[in-house]
């Protein structure tokens, strides 16, 4: 296999950010967006001023609005499209696909409850050991800045190994893992104990209370990935705790930042027009209210963002609920 041009699909601040960090190891990018004013703009000026105001893009980044055109001779394919319109956004290729394809997107399809691992193979028809999942504690603009970010790529270790290999740089390095259930499901469902660390930190709660539901949240996101056939240690690693800490705790996170407004008493339309891009949380919380049914398992967590963001329920109920709980033995 050799990888000589990149496609990653998502002009958003993921996909531009990615475009970035990798552009020194390939002699050609293209990134697919839908929008003709974000790819006339990177194409002209180098510039996303929308997503990432602060980065100049490097020369061989080239922006395309024509997704056959931008996958037709493309050696690695990234999908970073907000996970919801993953599916849609992959049915317009009309080329068959046999190059690895890397989903960089954090979610779970609502109405399937399928992972992105499963939609890509669904939709493309390509075969498992080129599916692969990146994921793990990486602001957009800090690796677009080329700050050190570590994460996963999940799939086949052979060709992982090779990607590996052509993807790592001075300041983005990858860990490899087989574990693509363990890795998307971390992604996914930590953007919801975010936005539930976001609304104690509103609401002034404390140190101790965001201690507490990292910690318990990571347990959910342990029994999600069980559920779905993962492995618990991949949760304790980038893709699961790294991951979760990040988002959870740093400023930068849009999770975080919609469950802070929500602490103070925004309403949920009010604070997704303030946080301005996507808030995967509020999607898979949708997908997780459904999981817990589906496999008979408990997320109290989950549980009451799902709550607070589609019944009305105000965040400080929800802490009450969530305090006065039976008595439990702590265990993973
Ligand atoms: N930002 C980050 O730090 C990280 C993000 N991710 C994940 O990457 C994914 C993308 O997020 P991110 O780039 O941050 O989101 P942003 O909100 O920054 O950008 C979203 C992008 O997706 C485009 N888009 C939205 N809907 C569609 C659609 N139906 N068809 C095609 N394009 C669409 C938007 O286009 P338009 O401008 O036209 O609306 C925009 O280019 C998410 O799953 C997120 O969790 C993962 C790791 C880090
Ligand atoms: O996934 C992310 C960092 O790893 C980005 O998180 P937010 O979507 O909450 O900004």
């Amino acid at each position: 296999m050799v990888f000589e041009k990149l496609t990653v699909l998502g002009a958003g601040s993921w996909g531009t950010a990615l475009a970035q960090a990798f552009s020194k190891n390939f002699s050609q990018i293209t990134l697919w967006g839908r929008d003709e004013r974000t790819i006339n703009e990177i194409n002209s000026i180098k510039k996303n001023s929308k997503y990432l105001p602060d980065i100049t893009l490097s020369e061989n980044i080239r922006g395309c609005t024509d997704i056959n055109e931008a996958v037709k001779d493309c050696d690695i394919l990234i999908v970073a499209v907000p996970t919801q319109s993953v599916r849609e956004v992959l049915k317009k290729i009309k080329y068959d696909i046999s190059i690895p394809v890397i989903s960089a997107s954090k979610g779970i399809e609502i109405n399937t409850l399928k992972l992105i691992s499963d939609i890509i193979k669904e939709v493309l028809g390509i075969q498992d050991d080129l599916i692969f999942a990146l994921s793990g504690p990486s602001f957009a603009k800090e690796v677009a800045l080329g700050l050190p970010t570590a994460v996963t790529l999940a799939g086949n270790i052979k060709i992982g190994e090779k990607l590996q290999e052509k993807l790592n740089t001075e300041t983005f390095r990858l860990y490899i893992t087989e574990d693509i259930i363990g890795a998307e499901i971390g992604g996914a469902v930590k953007n919801v104990i975010a936005i539930a660390t976001g609304a104690s930190d509103g609401l002034g709660l404390g140190n101790n209370a965001r201690a507490s539901l990292i910690t318990r949240g990571l347990y959910e996101m342990t029994k999600v990935a069980k559920a779905f056939g993962g492995k618990p240690e991949t949760l304790y690693g980038l893709a699961g705790l790294g991951d979760l800490v990040l988002t959870a705790t740093g400023e930068l996170s849009r999770n975080r930042r919609f469950g802070i407004l929500l602490g103070k008493g925004y309403s949920v339309e009010e604070a997704l027009k303030e946080v301005g891009q996507v808030v995967e949380g509020v999607k898979t919380v949708e997908a997780l209210k459904k999981i817990q049914e589906k496999f008979g398992i408990e997320l109290p967590i989950s549980e009451v963002v799902y709550q607070v963001v589609y019944e009305g329920l105000s965040p400080k109920e929800a802490v009450r609920i969530l305090m006065s709980r039976q008595p439990k033995k702590e265990g993973f």
